[in-house]
């Protein structure tokens, strides 16, 4: 709970996140009053089911009507809104205080490399400041892209405020659907990329054959053996081996792509263990170019507790911890590097870091939707 009223000058953002992993938004007002950003509060919705069906079935590529896919939209959107509108109740913050909110949208396809290059958020700025009231700052990553960078990942410059340390190199990983490295060598350029799955493949797994979420502190995984067999056909994805900048969605990492290598004879809990053992390999061997020092683990994947252990014993030389372990909730940081970009957009910063996504340029990142609430006649009431 915020403890006193802040002035009208305050410097409270909001961010939003529905990342990868589909499971639900995540939303956050932060203070950036102080040199370090202040977390207020948070507040995270499950996708409704019907809507997150939805979402996969757009994301996998499933035939569509085209007006699904904008109805969607328009769910998610008022989704957002009453998850926004309820941290601000939870807060008892009135939108006038809020400078404004940095809403990522649903990515649904992501494709740095093409003839065409896009990234595909879902959502509707516009309706979230109707529903609101407040400054809606979207589509964070098309500028990169348009510059010839990846798009993604966008967080490093964040992570890099937050944790940069002059004594020794500092890694953020970010465990979600995709995992994502940031690293913070105080001697060197900022870098940062995908190292391909996170939770996406455990979950997909576990979800096809035991009908869960996701696998729990990692137990399913821990009743399997890793099948060395399977687990060097899944490492030789071009994916891996691709030098930075890069990547990558689920539109590479799906079920699909899974069921190619496997024979049909492996057990379900020896494929858990093998996946959860592509996840640690595939971070663990680009952790490991890089000088030892701290690896600070944020997303959802830092919840995997038989994960964290496979990271620590496979990286010795490294002390990993939660960002909790720190003071940043790891669960809050993908949406407070959303309020941190929308400020910088607000604040005609960059957004983009040129030498993590590979764009010529940095960039002024995200488009304003103002909110209306300075017009007559608005006496505005949040609508649900
Ligand atoms: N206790 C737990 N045990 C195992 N896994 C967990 C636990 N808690 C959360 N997770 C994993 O974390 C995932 C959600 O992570 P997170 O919210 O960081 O994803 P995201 O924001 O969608 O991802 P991305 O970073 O790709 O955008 C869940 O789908 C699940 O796999
Ligand atoms: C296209 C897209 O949505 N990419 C996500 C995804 O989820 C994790 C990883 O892949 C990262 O590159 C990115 O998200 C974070 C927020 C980023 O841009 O830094």
């Amino acid at each position: 709970m915020i403890t006193s009223t802040p002035d009208i000058c305050s410097e409270i953002y909001l961010g939003l996140m529905s990342g990868t992993s589909l499971d639900g938004i995540d939303v956050v007002a932060v203070d950036f009053a102080d040199a370090k950003p202040v977390l207020l509060g948070s507040h995270h919705d499950p996708f409704p089911a019907p809507l997150r069906d939805k979402l996969y079935a757009i994301a996998l590529d499933q035939p569509l009507p085209i007006s699904a896919i904008g109805q969607a939209t328009t769910w998610l959107s008022e989704c957002y809104s009453q998850s926004v509108n309820t941290l601000c109740q939870k807060l008892a913050l009135q939108p006038q205080y809020i400078q404004a909110l940095g809403c990522h949208g649903q990515t649904v396809h992501h494709h740095p490399i093409a003839p065409y290059p896009f990234s595909l958020q879902l959502n509707n700025p516009s309706l979230i400041a109707a529903k609101t009231g407040i400054t809606t700052v979207a589509d964070f990553r098309s500028k990169d892209m348009a510059y010839g960078g990846q798009g993604a990942p966008l967080v490093p410059a964040f992570h890099q405020a937050l944790f940069v340390d002059p004594k020794q190199t500092v890694i953020v990983l970010n465990i979600g659907g995709i995992a994502n490295i940031s690293i913070l060598d105080p001697h060197q350029p900022l870098i940062g990329y995908d190292t391909g799955p996170g939770n996406m493949l455990m979950d997909a797994w576990i979800k096809q054959c035991c009908n869960q979420p996701f696998d729990q502190d990692g137990q399913w995984a821990e009743k399997g053996r890793v099948i060395p067999e399977l687990l060097e056909r899944l490492c030789q994805e071009p994916f891996f081996a691709h030098p930075h900048p890069k990547s990558t969605g689920r539109e590479l990492f799906h079920l699909q792509w899974l069921a190619q290598f496997l024979l049909g004879n492996e057990r379900a809990e020896d494929i858990q263990a093998t996946l959860l053992a592509l996840t640690v390999l595939s971070i663990t061997q680009e952790v490991q170019r890089y000088s030892p020092g701290r690896l600070l683990v944020c997303g959802g994947g830092a919840h995997n507790r038989a994960l964290m252990q496979s990271l620590q014993s496979t990286l010795p030389l490294w002390q990993v911890l939660p960002t909790d372990a720190l003071g940043v909730s790891g669960d809050a940081m993908e949406a407070m590097a959303f309020a941190w970009l929308a400020r910088q957009c607000l604040h005609q910063q960059a957004g983009n870091a040129a030498s993590v996504t590979g764009a010529s340029q940095q960039a002024i990142l995200g488009g304003i939707f103002r909110a209306d609430t300075h017009l007559s006649n608005s006496h505005f009431t949040r609508q649900s």
